[in-house]
């Protein structure tokens, strides 16, 4: 059996700073230009007024509360996460470890049925079934798609939809502020029917059994110190803190929990297709000692075999090209092969930059 080691964290600064808060329904020209302006500075910023609805947010926590709820062998159906499915504790496969339990599931609406299969054989649904009507004012119409409604009625499905719907929203937007003329150029790479997209729903149990009551050692690392490997990430936690983002080495920004809004931060995918202009912020996530946390984060991500190069307006002899042309597959071949918190990007810099 493998066992989390203890990870106290001592001599690290926090600083408390303002992250930016962008409300989607404000001009568009403005907004494109606040969130380029978040993605250089800090890879990360706060949405409101995104349009997914609270209902299909609401009915998609409770349903993660109670899976997470439910007695271990249950969950354990859905394991080992491989990497779909439920883990506990171990973090990929170089041995990666926190106080986490999670559950990863692939956002195409077969590896969802067949993790809930297997989760429940007798109620083909992982998520208990609803009546979705509505799902984002994004994804209207995918949402109320009656085969969609037949397929994947299910709390996961309706949360995915509006969730996809709000990241290619974002996608677009961000290629408007660059200046891009395909303004499609991110999105389509997460709206291809084959899109490795993903969701996962991690849980942080409450620490109670710390013997040692000093401040610094009472919070211990959930998830530890990462950068998301994909395009763009949503997040959502329950108003329990523990999020933190490190724009240099050391030193953590907290980031307030918000019921109102979702998290969004820049992938290495999309640092890569900026041609670094974005930063792909490294962040990690606290376990809280007395309450627990749940997060649910959507990873946009590319088809495998699609390409990835930045367009050519983001190239020019100023800003030379920073990285070589990879597809998502030869990504994740890297980062699998890595630990949490090593940095895969630097694999694909192109190699004249290097030599220069
Ligand atoms: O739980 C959180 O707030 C962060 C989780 C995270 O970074 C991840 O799942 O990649
Ligand atoms: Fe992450």
């Amino acid at each position: 059996m493998v066992v989390a080691t203890p990870n106290p964290i001592r001599s690290e600064k926090i600083r408390n700073i303002e992250l930016p808060i962008i409300d989607l329904s404000a001009e568009r020209r403005e907004v494109s230009g606040l969130i380029v302006r978040a993605c250089q500075e800090f890879g990360f910023f706060k949405v409101i007024n995104h349009g997914v609805s609270q209902d299909v947010i609401a009915r998609m926590e409770s349903q993660s509360f109670e899976f997470f709820a439910k007695p271990v062998p249950e969950k354990q159906l859905a394991g080992p996460a491989n990497p779909h499915g439920y883990g506990s504790k171990n973090i990929g496969f170089n041995g990666d470890v926190g106080e986490v339990e999670y559950l990863l599931l692939s956002t195409n609406s077969a590896s969802i049925s067949q993790m809930s299969n297997a989760i429940s054989p007798h109620d083909p649904t992982l998520f208990r079934k609803f009546n979705c009507a509505c799902g984002g004012h994004l994804s209207l119409s995918s949402c109320i798609d009656p085969k969609l409604l037949v397929l994947d009625s299910s709390a996961a499905r309706c949360y995915v939809e509006a969730v996809r719907g709000l990241a290619c929203e974002i996608l677009e937007l961000m290629a408007e502020g660059l200046w891009v003329s395909d303004i499609s150029v991110f999105s389509r790479l997460i709206r291809a029917a084959d899109s490795d997209s993903l969701l996962r729903l991690n849980h942080y149990p409450p620490l109670t059994e710390d013997s040692d009551t000093s401040p610094s050692s009472f919070r211990r690392i959930g998830f530890g110190e990462h950068t998301d490997p994909q395009i763009l990430t949503l997040l959502r936690s329950n108003g329990v803190g523990g999020l933190q983002i490190s724009l240099e080495d050391g030193v953590w920004i907290p980031v307030a929990p918000d019921s109102s809004a979702f998290c969004v931060n820049v992938g290495d995918v999309l640092q890569a297709m900026t041609n670094g202009r974005f930063v792909s912020v490294r962040h990690r996530a606290l376990a809280n000692s007395y309450k627990p946390r749940m997060s649910m984060a959507y990873f946009g991500a590319p088809s495998p075999h699609a390409r990835v190069c930045s367009p050519p307006e983001l190239v020019t002899p100023q800003r030379p090209r920073l990285y070589r042309t990879f597809t998502w597959a030869e990504y994740k071949k890297a980062a699998y092969s890595l630990r949490l918190g090593d940095g895969r990007l630097n694999i694909f810099r192109s190699r004249t930059v290097d030599e220069e």
